[in-house]
């Protein structure tokens, strides 16, 4: 009876994009048309003390808190589901390979996969996961929030704190999403207050 079947659904985009309420979107229309549904979370993201997906517009579905993909496998192997959806996978732990191959797995058992992650970091690398599964994909959607400082469409999450780590988990006290250009002049005037402060010490 269930058509759709082992399709790879990518939500990607900067913070505040839409990827979670995306993924969110999907998992509820799958459980309305009876497919069943299983959503995981990573363990690292513990901004809400829950093990629940919420995005930033409090909208939420149940999951499971897991720290790698053999996690999920485990889980899946139990419980038999038709659709997986995983959000923030750029903070699932493990080697990129064995999360590819299992995914690529499911949907060779004909297991459809949503999967919502950050594209780049503050810094505009990009997360390696989700570049990976980009060409896998039979649907991929880039969201797009709006540019804080002009209102276009932001590329990157902008990061206000001076943390250099790679993951600080945070929402919009740490971070905004920026158009490229407002970014660039942010990062130039970041920039000369460093150097200023050099400057000062010598
Ligand atoms: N600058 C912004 N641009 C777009 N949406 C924003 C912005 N700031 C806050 N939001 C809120 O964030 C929601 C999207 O949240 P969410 O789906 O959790 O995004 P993501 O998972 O991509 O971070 C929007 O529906 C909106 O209510
Ligand atoms: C850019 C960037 C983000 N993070 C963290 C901040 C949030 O906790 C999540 C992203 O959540 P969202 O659902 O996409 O809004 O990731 C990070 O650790 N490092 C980064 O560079
Ligand atoms: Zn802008």
């Amino acid at each position: 009876m269930h058509q759709y079947k082992g399709k790879l659904i990518i939500h990607t985009g900067s913070m505040f994009s839409g990827k979670t309420s995306s993924l969110e979107k999907d998992v509820k229309r799958f459980n309305i048309a009876g497919y069943k549904t299983v959503a995981f979370k990573p363990t690292v993201d513990t901004r809400f003390k829950s093990s629940d997906i919420i995005s930033h517009d409090e909208m939420s579905i149940e999951a499971i808190l897991v720290e790698n993909i053999e996690n999920i496998k485990i889980y899946c192997e139990n419980s038999n589901p038709e659709v997986i959806a995983i959000d923030e996978i750029q903070f699932l732990e493990g080697e990129i390979k064995d999360i590819i191959d299992t995914i690529t797995e499911f949907l060779s058992r004909d297991i459809t996969v949503i999967v919502a992650g950050l594209d780049v970091d503050f810094e505009g690398k990009p997360f390696e996961i989700v570049k990976e599964l980009m060409p896998i994909a039979d649907y991929l959607t880039k969201h797009h929030a709006v540019c804080v400082k002009c209102g276009s469409d932001a590329w990157i999450s902008h990061r206000k704190t001076k943390d250099k780590e790679r993951v600080v988990i945070g929402a919009s006290r740490e971070y905004e999403p920026l158009c490229r250009s407002c970014y660039l002049k942010e990062k130039k005037e970041e920039d000369a207050i460093i150097n200023k402060n050099q400057v000062t010490l010598l």
